[in-house]
């Protein structure tokens, strides 16, 4: 937790905030003084003058401390909050720059949990550690010495109360903290089994498996439930315990007070005194136990947190990044292996192609060939195990990540839109895009028809996710959103599959007529043999090999692999 606060909290706000607390302390342990002050000599003796005199003092401390109080309240507040601030920013620009190997190992759920409950539960503690933390100590120790200097003989009553209040913060502590640290690991369950249920909701109910997915969310929530319960059935117990102690120790001092009245060896304002302090110091000790049992829980969340930040970034920009020769678009493949973190089997094997402007690549296999794969080490979202992927003439490991990113206009399996307009969607391939330019994405990715036929057009509002478009219209705002950027390489991942022949056809025959696409370099990973046979390479994957590459007619000719797509596809009725 310390670690986290490195760097995030000023130390002059704790500064201010241990100086608030301690005004407050010293406010709060002097009242009791002048409340024996006052009966001693004022209240006993009936005079009123002194009782006045005593009186504003008392006031001017309870408004000193209220105002120590609020002014501590405050910076601990705006400490804690400003805390959680940094940590879900740092968090979010660390997870941004994770390699898709890296999200998988923590899971997108867990790192929503990471950056929300668990964030909140450090801003907790520490809003506790810059009050309660500083607070206890300072009033416990005041306190002690004073009800000592009221008293001697009744500070004996602690013998007996402070061990009884140890055993019983302890059995709490030892039963609440294992309970605290879980609910972290079962906060992530709740949130995976919801958000799978979610996304995946056309999917439960088209398979009618509403009940099923009920059962499991029901048992994720049960266990945190149960969990939640018990931890706070313990919490429960402590306040109608303390309060116990507290009121057994009030009649002790007040029964053994009276006694030592009686004999004349305590005065009666002393008495009264060091009741409030006795109160104090277990509050204090109330306080320091509390502390206890919830910074484990922070310190659990504080080791997630570390764990997203300490995450080393496989994939950086080189430190000495080299200029790529954009005006000579190229990509190349060279002897390329592939393997999945933790994969037996590499997902590619001996890869090798290698591309020039103006030509377009075409990739085609079955399922789980490694299409997708191969397209995703060309904006380097993993790094290859053996041999290189080049672009514009540099090895991707070379370069600076951005640039080159900006040079490589993906367009993912998943069409993927952002809430806002059109325009804002279409802004996201080149900031400066103008609206003509944005129309002519579209007409060429065959999307102008419909966003044109909306009174809004550009203006029109995406939903969350593109929901508001059928997926063949999102794949096709995808497909513009990309064509928008002014990159070298184009890379489709399987996504003309989602089209109809028709519009298949027309968008590859624009992309062909298109005079900044036609000068660049494109990639088209399909699964209909219509889709990829123009293309001036075609690679036929099978099993992340390539067991075939050349021109429609070459492979046609010669390729086993292709013959047999053919074969089936002629079947379908989709002859090449
Ligand atoms: N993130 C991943 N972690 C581990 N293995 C993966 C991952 N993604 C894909 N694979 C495996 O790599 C192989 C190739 O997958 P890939 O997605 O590249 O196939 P594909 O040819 O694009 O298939 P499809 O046409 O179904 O999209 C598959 O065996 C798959 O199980």
């Amino acid at each position: 937790m310390i670690k986290l606060a490195k760097g995030r909290v000023s130390l002059w706000a704790i500064l201010a905030a241990v100086g608030f607390m301690i005004v407050q302390v010293i406010s709060s342990l002097y009242l009791p003084n002048l409340t024996a002050d006052i009966v001693n000599n004022g209240v006993v003796t009936g005079d009123i003058d002194y009782i006045w005199k005593t009186g504003y003092k008392m006031i001017a401390f309870a408004i000193l401390s209220v105002v120590a109080s609020v002014a501590n309240v405050y910076v601990a507040s705006k400490v804690s909050q400003k805390l959680g601030q940094r940590i879900r920013s740092d968090v979010y620009r660390k997870v941004i720059n994770y390699s898709h190997d890296e999200m998988d190992q923590i899971g997108a759920s867990s790192l929503i949990t990471r950056t929300t409950n668990d964030v909140t539960q450090i801003q907790n503690v520490w809003v506790m550690i810059l009050r309660m933390m500083i607070m206890a100590p300072i009033m416990l120790v005041g306190a002690a010495f004073l009800a000592y200097q009221k008293s001697p003989a009744l500070t004996n009553i602690f013998l007996i109360v402070l061990p009884i209040m140890a055993v019983f913060m302890g059995v709490v502590m030892y039963f609440a903290v294992p309970l605290f640290r879980a609910m972290q690991k079962k906060t992530d369950n709740i949130n995976l089994v919801f958000r799978e249920g979610l996304t995946g909701v056309r999917v439960i109910r088209a398979f009618r498996q509403d009940q099923f997915e009920q059962d499991r969310f029901d048992g994720v929530n049960k266990d945190y439930t149960n969990n939640a319960v018990k931890v706070f059935s313990i919490m429960a117990l402590m306040f109608p315990v303390m309060t116990l102690i507290m009121s057994g120790t009030n009649i002790g001092i007040t029964w053994w007070g009276g006694h030592l009245i009686a004999q004349q060896s305590l005065e009666t304002g002393n008495m009264i005194a060091f009741l409030t302090y006795a109160m104090q110091i277990l509050m204090s000790f109330m306080m320091l136990s509390m502390i206890f049992v919830f910074i484990p829980r922070a310190q659990a969340s504080a080791v997630r947190i570390n764990e997203v930040l300490a995450q080393t970034t496989t994939l950086q920009s080189s430190a000495t990044p080299k200029e790529m020769a954009t005006d000579k678009p190229q990509l190349r493949f060279d002897h390329v292996k592939f393997r999945y973190a933790g994969a037996e089997e590499p997902a590619l094997t001996d890869i090798d192609f290698d591309m020039h402007a103006g030509q377009t690549l075409a990739i085609i296999g079955g399922t789980g060939a490694g299409k997708s794969t191969l397209v995703n080490l060309m904006p380097r979202f993993y790094d290859v195990e053996e041999g290189a992927v080049e672009v514009d003439g540099q090895n991707v490991k070379d370069l600076d990540l951005q640039e080159l990113h900006r040079q490589i206009a993906f367009v993912p399996q998943k069409a993927n839109l952002f809430t806002g307009t059109v325009r804002d969607n279409m802004k996201y391939g080149n900031e400066d895009a103008t609206d003509d330019e944005i129309w002519h994405a579209l007409e060429v990715a065959q999307a102008k028809d419909f966003i044109s036929e909306n009174p809004e057009g550009l203006d029109y509002h995406v939903e969350q996710g593109g929901g508001n478009f059928s997926g063949g219209q999102r794949q096709r705002l995808a497909i513009a959103r990309a064509l928008v950027k002014d990159a070298s390489v184009y890379v489709f991942d399987d996504d003309f599959s989602a089209l109809d022949f028709k519009t298949d056809a027309e968008l590859r025959q624009a992309l062909k007529e298109d005079a900044k696409i036609s000068s660049r370099i494109v990639v088209i990973v399909g699964q209909r043999v219509s889709t990829v046979a123009d293309a001036d390479t075609i690679l036929v994957l099978e099993d992340g090999k390539m067991v075939g590459r050349g021109t429609h007619a070459e492979l046609k000719a010669t390729n086993d692999t292709y013959q047999e797509i053919i074969k089936s596809q002629i079947r379908e009725g989709d002859e090449a």
